[in-house]
């Protein structure tokens, strides 16, 4: 079963394309739950009750658990998820030589799906290639401002670098487990680009918070599988930090269902 079988039960199951991003910010987490031992791992596990039934998938961001306690939250977490049946795309964004990400790509003993940069090319990517259970989501059109900066370069043969990127993913998907992230602050370039990869599911962060187009994101974000439209859009803070205090899980969890529920207007 490859990660994108696993994710179209789970969406049809959810009837959601919702990523729900674990990013628990330490200066965020309500006061009520800093004195736990973990309390990253006290607030997802509160989040993860609360969202669940709403939850395509968790993404925790690898950036908010890089330090001893962080990685005993993440492990908790990531079974957690799992107890409630919900696969977890680890949003960790490696890749390096070939020596190195092998060691990366044990990431993947962990996660169901994981992000990566192709900045270093087909070698630095390959051990998560050859994990054809696992989802391999290649960065493509980031969602943050400077996202422009190389992605939108122009190269010899005309086509630009995000483009060449979605083109290499084509190509490096040989186990059918290649996914590829696109800002939802991108319409443009996620309509394009879904003309140029109709297979390819998408990962589209940036709405909520980032303010991008939810409309676009589901149009363009989603690969027809077997009838389903197999992807993702990824809210983090719109969701886990969508209330304060005693309460935060209850207003995480509206948020989760509102999100939800908006996309599913475009499905
Ligand atoms: O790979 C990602 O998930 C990612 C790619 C991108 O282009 N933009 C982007 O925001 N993300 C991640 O998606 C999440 C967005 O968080 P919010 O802006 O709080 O919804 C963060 O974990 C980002 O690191």
């Amino acid at each position: 079963m490859t990660f994108f079988d696993t994710l179209a039960d789970r969406i049809r199951a959810t009837d959601s394309v919702v990523s729900v991003g674990l990013d628990p910010d330490p200066s965020r987490i309500p006061e009520h739950l800093q004195e736990y031992d973990l309390p990253r791992w006290a607030f997802n596990r509160r989040i993860i009750d609360a969202t669940h039934e709403f939850a395509a998938c968790y993404k925790p961001n690898a950036a908010f658990y890089e330090d001893p306690d962080g990685w005993r939250a993440l492990t908790e977490t990531i079974a957690y998820a799992h107890g409630k049946d919900v696969p977890v795309l680890l949003d960790a964004k490696r890749a390096d030589i070939g020596n190195t990400t092998r060691q990366y790509a044990g990431l993947l003993d962990r996660a169901d799906a994981i992000t990566v940069n192709p900045y270093m090319g087909r070698d630095s990517l390959q051990p998560f290639l050859d994990r054809q259970e696992k989802g391999v989501f290649v960065l493509c059109r980031t969602s943050n401002p400077g996202g422009a900066d190389l992605q939108d370069l122009e190269l010899d043969s005309g086509e630009t670098v995000y483009e060449r990127v979605a083109a290499l993913a084509d190509l490096w998907n040989a186990n059918d487990n290649v996914g590829l992230v696109v800002g939802a602050t991108a319409p443009e370039e996620l309509e394009s680009l879904r003309e140029q990869v109709p297979d390819i599911p998408f990962l589209v962060p940036g709405v909520g918070a980032q303010g991008g187009d939810v409309e676009a994101a589901v149009e363009y974000g989603l690969a027809d599988r077997d009838g389903v439209g197999v992807g993702l859009v990824n809210s983090s803070r719109g969701i886990i930090f969508a209330g304060e205090g005693e309460n935060f899980d209850k207003a995480a969890r509206g948020s989760a269902k509102q999100l939800r529920d908006r996309l599913n207007r475009y499905r």
